[in-house]
């Protein structure tokens, strides 16, 4: 699917030694104009002129095990869900200096020379490593960004700080110890997050919490670069994640906008909030009863954009499969979705189709298809 990278560019982007070309934030923000493969259709990229009133669940109440107010907190978080899958959380005792420092940590990569970064290049197939633009993946629509992804599993090993140290340089351990903290407490949160779901959904309290207790998910940076021409580029393109629940911390920058009742809204950032939306595998697990929200990142002429990505992932091979209870519950009372893995929503996701909104829809028909290598999406943007 990928093509080889375009080369309509205003001038040349670095070259490595090897002599393949790279895009990195320092090349971006350096464009007066915004290259003819950055540009994104008008009906993708025009501004968000209003703001999303994002409900603010406040989880003081759920860690005290106040009853009363875990039941309201679940029930804010399935009006949510209900609607359009997005909300955000405050007192989520995540430490705010773990946060600062996560940020503070965030250009120790991506201020390195692009030979160092391209070390640790994203390899076809996988999720995981460094991508400038995704310029080694898409030739059009490229993100205005760069982005740097790491596997989190929780347990004794410090899977993430050894990958700092062992595979980018033996001086990142510090940073490595940065993120591997930064990324338990993610995990940690969204396990929390997945007993309000599931007690918002009506079904046993500890059947999410259980179900993803090993998951291995996807931690990510992102640089934003300023662009001189805003309104022609995106930093993320509209799409709806495709992993289970993903915890996202912006700085005070602003950038993200949810598609809302038709329109497309900012979303101011909150000091001290993280923003938490459903994504594919969720809006599977519970039978398409939650939503997985439509989202995209804006750029600005201003200021660079920095922010921090959880996303949860089910175990690779664990199947997804809604309770049967949400099957009664549901729509028709019918399955909307087949068993899958996450193993295949990914192969889906990163060899034969671009994420967007309708990525779960086509990934069903691709993965009942009988010839799956003679695959053509038939759902479409609805967003336009
Ligand atoms: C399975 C994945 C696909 C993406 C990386 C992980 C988790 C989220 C996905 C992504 C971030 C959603 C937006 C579009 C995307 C292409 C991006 O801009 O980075 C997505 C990831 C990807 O395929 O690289
Ligand atoms: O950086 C942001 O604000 C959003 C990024 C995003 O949606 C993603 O990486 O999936
Ligand atoms: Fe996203």
């Amino acid at each position: 699917m990928a093509s080889s990278p375009s080369v309509l560019l205003s001038s040349p982007p670095p070259t490595a030694k090897d002599g393949s070309r790279f895009i990195d934030s320092n090349y971006l923000q350096k464009q007066s104009h915004v290259p003819a493969n950055f540009k994104w259709p008008e009906e993708d990229a025009a501004s968000a002129q209003e703001e999303l009133n994002a409900p603010v669940v406040d989880l003081e109440g759920f860690f005290n095990g106040d009853v009363v107010a875990t039941d309201n907190a679940a029930k804010l978080i399935r009006s949510s869900c209900l609607s359009h899958g997005f909300f955000q959380v405050t007192n989520h005792r995540v430490d705010a200096d773990l946060i600062q420092l996560a940020y503070d940590h965030v250009d120790d990569f991506f201020n390195l020379p692009i030979e160092e970064k391209i070390k640790v290049q994203r390899r076809p197939g996988s999720p995981y490593g460094y991508s400038g633009a995704h310029m080694d993946r898409f030739s059009s629509n490229l993100p205005w960004k760069e982005t740097f992804s790491f596997a989190f599993q929780n347990g004794p090993e410090k899977t993430v700080a050894d990958y700092f140290k062992f595979t980018i340089r033996k001086d990142f351990e510090q940073t490595g110890l940065v993120y591997q903290k930064y990324s338990e407490a993610m995990h940690s949160l969204s396990l929390s997050i997945m007993e309000l779901l599931a007690i918002g959904l009506g079904v046993d309290r500890m059947l999410y919490r259980e179900f993803f207790e090993d998951a291995v998910s996807i931690m990510r940076t992102n640089l934003y670069p300023t662009c001189q021409e805003p309104n022609l580029s995106l930093g993320t393109g509209p799409h709806c994640d495709p992993n289970a629940l993903t915890i996202l911390h912006q700085d005070l920058v602003g950038g993200l906008d949810v598609f809302v009742d038709d329109k497309w809204h900012k979303v101011r950032p909150v000091l001290g909030a993280l923003v938490i939306n459903i994504g594919d595998v969720f809006a599977a697990l519970s039978n398409g009863i939650y939503r997985s929200c439509l989202h995209r990142a804006a750029v600005n002429s201003h200021k660079e954009r920095r922010s921090l990505v959880f996303f949860m992932c089910p175990r690779a091979d664990k199947v997804v499969k809604p309770a049967e209870e949400l099957v009664r519950k549901s729509e028709g009372g019918t399955r909307k979705f087949p068993d899958f893995t996450w193993s295949d929503l990914l192969e889906f996701t990163q060899n034969h189709y671009r994420v967007n909104e309708t990525t779960l829809e086509n990934f069903t028909d691709w993965f009942l298809s009988a010839d799956r290598s003679n695959f053509k999406p038939t759902h479409f943007k609805k967003s336009q």
